[in-house]
C-alpha cells in the first residue's frame, strides 16, 4: 500500500458513523445530550451524535421536572391505550427535514418515544412512508424502546425484518421492558446489553462497554466498506443474538430461513456455464422458459384487464433477453406490451427475438422517446437492464432509465395508481450480493427470480417474490447443493415470498363481460346451462362441475358444502354420496335444496333451486362401478360426517380393503352410498359487469295456455 493509500485508508478508519439522537416523551435534545455524555470517551469518541428537539412543546407535565430544566418537547401525542396518534405525520415530515438539511446521518440513536420512533423508521423508510428524500437508516441504537402499536403503522414498521445492525439497552426494571424484548423479534441480529436500571439512558457498566465498543468498531468498519459492510458485519462476535458468530458463506442463507439456497455472482454464473456445457442446454432454450416464467408470474398477480400497458425495459445482456422473451410472451397473454432496447447485441439470438415482437406489431421506442412522464403511458414497467452479471454502476443510458425508475416510484400519486415495477432475476443497479447498498435504488414490487435467487434477493422486500425457470435437472440441484421450492402442478413459477397481507374490504373486481341479454339467452334453462358448461369447460376452468350444494333440516336450519356434478338432463342436476352423510338426514328431513355454481374466470355463476330425490339404485351402481378402485374403496371406509379417532384409521381401513380387493374382484358398492337428483324450479344466471351493474336472468316455470313454459325476467344486480 502506497503511503497516500495508507493515509486514505486511516482517513477513513476515523470516520466516525454519525447518529441522529431522538430524546424521550417530554425532554430535551439537551437532556439527552447530558446522559449520553455519562457514557465514556472510548465510545463517544467514536461516534459523530447530533441531537434534535422534538416538533411539540410538552403539552402536560413532564416526568424529569425538577431533574432538569425545560422546555420540554415531545414527539407526537398518543391516547391512553396507545394504539391511536396525533400529529404522528407531522413528526415524521419534521424528523425527515431536519435530516435533509443537517445531513446526511448513518443511523439513529433513540431514547423512549424517541427510541419508538428510531426503531419503526427503517421499516416506514422501506415501505415508502417516510424518509424517501434522505439515505437509507443503516444503524440503530434503541434505548428503553417498544413497538408502535397503532396498527397500520405497525404492519408497515414491522411487517419485513429490520436488517439493520442495531443496538437495543434492556433495563432490568424498565416498565417497557418487555415491549422492549418483543421489539427484538422484528430485527435480523439485534445486539442487546442488558442494565439494571430502570426506563433510563444507562451508564456503560464493564459488562455493557466491550458490548458497546464491539458494536461502534464494527459499525465503523460497515461504513468503510460500505459496498460489503453487512457481510462483514454478520462475521463478527459480540452478543448476537439469533446467529451465532460465524462467517457467512455465500449460499448460506443469512436470513432464518433454511428452506431454500440463495447463490453468489460466481455460483449463478457457474450454475448457467454447467446448464450450457455438459448440459447441453441452448441459450435459446433457458431464455424461452426464463420469459416465459416471468409472464405467468406476471399474468398470476396483474390481470392484463387491469395492468394492461406494459412496458419492457431490456439490457445488453440475457436478462434483456428474458425482457425481450417475457414481452412476447405477454403479447399473446392478452397485454399490450412496449419495448425499449436501447443497447441492442448484435447476435442472432437477440435478432431474432426483436424481429419475432416486431412480427407482432410491438412497438420499440427509443429512451429518449420515452414520454417524460412514464406513470400516465403504462401500468406494468418491466426491469429487464441487468442480471446476475450486473458489476460496478450503471452506465448510459440505464443511469438514467433506473433513475425515472427510483423517481417515479418516489413520487406521490394522489390522482391514480402508479404502475408496479417487476425486475426480472435482480433489481437493475442492485448489488449482485448485497442488493440497493445506498437504499436508493429500485425498490421493485415483483421480484422473478431465475433458477434460485441471487443472495441480494434476501434485501427484497415487496410484496411479490417469484421463482422462475422450471428446468433445474437434479444433477445441479445435487451438484450445487440446492433447496428449492417444489412448483405447483403444471406452473413455471412459483410465489417464494410470503403472500402479501390484504385487505379484505378492498379486494373487488371491476368485472368486463359481454351482454347477457334476456331476448338472447336460451328459452330454455337447461339449453343456457349446457351452454355455459361448455364455455367453462372450454376455458379450462378447474372442476367446472363443482357446486355448493345448500340443504336445510326441518328447523331451517341451513349448511352448505361443495359436490360435484356428475349429470345433467331434462331430468335434474345428479351428484352421488353418502346417504348417511349430514346433507343426506338434511334432504330426508327437507327436500328443497340449493345449487350454485361459481366459474369465477368467466365472471359467471348459476343458482338452481328445487325438489332433491334419489336416483334408481341401478343409477347408482352403475356410476358406482365406474368410478376408480380407490374412490369405491374410499365410499366405504368414510363413514361420512361421523366423529373419527384420527387419519390414521382411514388408511388402515384402505390399506386392509385395498389388500381384500387385491385380486380385482367386484367391489360391492355399499348400501349407504348413492346417487341424487335436484329437478329445477328455478334458475338465475349471474355475469358480473362493470360498476356492479351486472346481469341477473331469472327462470321460472309458469302455466300459459294450459303449457308448462319458464318465465325469463332480469333481476336488478
Ligand atoms: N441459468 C440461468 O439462471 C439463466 C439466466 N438467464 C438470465 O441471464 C442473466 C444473466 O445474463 P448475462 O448476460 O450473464 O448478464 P446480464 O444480463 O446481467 O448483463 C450483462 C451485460 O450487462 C453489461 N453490464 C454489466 N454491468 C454494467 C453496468 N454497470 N453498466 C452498463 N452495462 C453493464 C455487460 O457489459 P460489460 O461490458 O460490463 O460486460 C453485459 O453486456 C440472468 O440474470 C438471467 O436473467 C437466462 O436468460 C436463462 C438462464
Ligand atoms: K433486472
Amino acid at each position: 500500500m502506497g503511503k497516500q493509500e495508507e493515509r486514505n485508508q486511516q482517513k477513513i478508519e476515523k470516520k466516525k458513523p454519525r447518529f441522529l439522537c431522538l430524546h424521550g416523551f417530554r425532554t430535551n435534545g439537551q437532556i439527552m445530550k447530558t446522559q449520553i455524555e455519562k457514557w465514556p470517551p472510548s465510545v463517544l469518541e467514536k461516534l459523530d451524535l447530533v441531537f434534535v428537539d422534538a416538533p411539540f412543546p410538552a403539552n402536560g407535565k413532564s416526568d424529569v421536572e425538577g431533574i432538569f430544566d425545560p422546555p420540554y418537547y415531545e414527539w407526537f401525542q398518543f391516547n391512553k391505550e396507545f394504539t391511536e396518534y396525533t400529529n404522528f405525520d407531522e413528526c415524521l415530515a419534521y424528523i425527515e427535514d431536519y435530516m435533509v438539511e443537517h445531513g446526511p446521518f448513518d443511523g439513529l440513536l433513540g431514547f423512549s418515544q424517541g427510541a419508538i420512533l428510531s426503531a419503526a423508521l427503517p421499516g416506514l423508510q422501506a415501505e415508502g412512508v417516510t424518509l424517501t428524500k434522505v439515505p437509507k437508516i443503516n444503524f440503530l441504537v434503541i434505548i428503553g424502546g417498544a413497538k408502535l402499536k397503532e396498527p397500520s403503522l405497525a404492519e408497515k414498521a414491522y411487517s419485513c425484518p429490520i436488517r439493520c445492525p442495531s443496538l437495543h439497552f434492556l433495563g432490568e426494571t424498565d416498565f417497557l421492558k418487555p415491549y422492549g424484548t418483543e421489539l427484538l423479534e422484528s430485527f435480523v441480529d439485534p445486539v442487546v446489553i442488558h442494565h439494571p436500571k430502570g426506563h433510563t439512558v444507562p451508564r456503560l457498566d464493564d459488562k455493557g462497554l466491550p458490548t458497546m465498543l464491539d458494536f461502534v468498531e464494527r459499525i465503523q468498519k460497515a461504513g468503510l466498506y460500505s459496498r460489503t459492510g453487512f457481510r462483514r458485519w454478520c462475521s463478527g462476535s459480540g452478543e448476537v443474538r439469533g446467529m451465532a458468530s460465524r462467517p457467512v458463506s455465500s449460499v448460506e442463507s443469512l436470513e432464518s430461513s433454511d428452506s431454500i439456497t440463495y447463490l453468489s455472482q460466481r455460483e449463478a454464473a457457474e450454475i448457467d456455464e454447467t446448464l450450457m456445457g455438459p448440459l447441453c442446454f441452448s441459450v435459446d432454450q433457458l431464455m424461452e422458459l426464463a420469459g416465459l416464467s416471468v409472464a405467468t408470474a406476471i399474468a398470476e398477480v396483474y390481470r392484463s384487464s387491469e395492468y394492461n400497458r406494459v412496458l419492457a425495459i431490456c439490457g445488453p445482456g440475457n436478462n434483456g433477453g428474458d425482457g425481450l422473451v417475457a414481452a412476447r410472451h405477454l403479447y399473446h397473454f392478452g397485454y399490450k406490451p412496449v419495448v425499449c432496447y436501447p443497447k441492442r447485441t448484435p447476435k442472432p439470438l437477440y435478432d431474432g427475438l426483436v424481429i419475432q415482437l416486431e412480427s407482432l406489431s410491438v412497438p420499440f421506442l427509443l429512451a429518449e422517446d420515452l414520454p417524460m412522464d412514464i406513470s400516465n403511458d403504462f401500468d406494468i414497467l418491466v426491469d429487464a437492464m441487468f442480471g446476475f452479471s450486473f458489476h460496478g454502476t450503471p452506465r448510459p443510458p440505464f443511469d438514467d432509465l433506473i433513475q425515472r425508475l427510483v423517481s417515479l416510484q418516489k413520487r406521490d400519486h394522489m390522482r391514480q395508481k402508479p404502475p408496479v415495477v417487476i425486475s426480472i432475476d435482480i433489481p437493475s443497479g442492485w448489488h449482485v450480493e448485497e442488493g440497493d447498498i445506498n437504499g436508493d435504488g429500485i425498490k421493485p414490487d415483483m421480484l422473478v427470480s431465475l433458477t434460485a435467487p441471487k443472495l441480494c434477493a434476501k434485501r427484497f422486500c415487496g410484496p411479490h417474490h417469484f421463482l422462475g425457470g422450471r428446468f433445474v435437472p437434479p444433477s445441479i440441484v445435487e451438484k450445487f447443493n440446492l433447496k428449492l421450492p417444489p412448483y405447483p402442478s403444471t406452473s413455471m413459477c412459483v410465489r417464494i415470498g410470503k403472500p402479501p397481507q390484504v385487505d379484505i374490504s378492498a379486494l373487488r373486481e371491476n368485472y368486463i363481460s359481454p351482454e347477457l341479454r334476456e331476448d338472447q339467452v336460451e328459452a330454455d334453462p337447461l339449453a343456457q346451462f349446457e351452454k355455459w358448461f361448455a364455455d367453462a369447460v372450454a376455458a379450462c376452468l378447474k372442476e367446472p362441475n363443482a357446486m355448493a350444494l345448500s340443504t336445510a333440516d326441518k328447523s331451517g336450519k341451513p349448511s352448505s358444502r361443495i359436490v360435484l356434478l356428475k349429470g345433467v338432463d331434462k331430468d335434474g342436476f345428479v351428484w352421488y354420496t353418502n346417504y348417511e352423510s349430514q346433507k343426506a338426514r338434511e334432504i330426508s328431513e327437507n327436500p328443497r335444496a340449493s345449487l350454485l355454481f361459481y366459474w369465477g374466470g368467466l365472471n359467471r355463476q348459476v343458482r338452481v333451486e328445487g325438489l332433491v330425490e334419489k336416483v334408481s339404485e341401478e343409477e347408482s351402481e352403475q356410476y358406482f362401478h365406474s368410478r376408480p378402485r380407490g374412490s369405491q374403496i374410499g365410499a366405504i371406509v368414510s363413514k361420512q360426517s361421523t366423529v373419527i379417532p384420527g387419519r390414521n384409521i382411514l388408511h388402515l381401513e384402505y390399506k386392509e380393503l385395498e389388500a381384500k380387493f387385491s385380486d380385482r374382484s367386484l367391489i360391492p358398492k355399499p348400501k349407504h352410498w348413492g346417487g341424487y337428483r335436484l329437478k329445477p324450479e328455478h334458475f338465475e344466471f349471474w355475469q358480473g359487469q362493470q360498476s356492479r351493474l351486472h346481469d341477473r336472468i331469472r327462470y321460472s316455470p309458469e302455466v300459459t295456455d294450459g303449457k308448462r313454459v319458464w318465465k325469463i325476467d332480469r333481476l336488478a344486480p
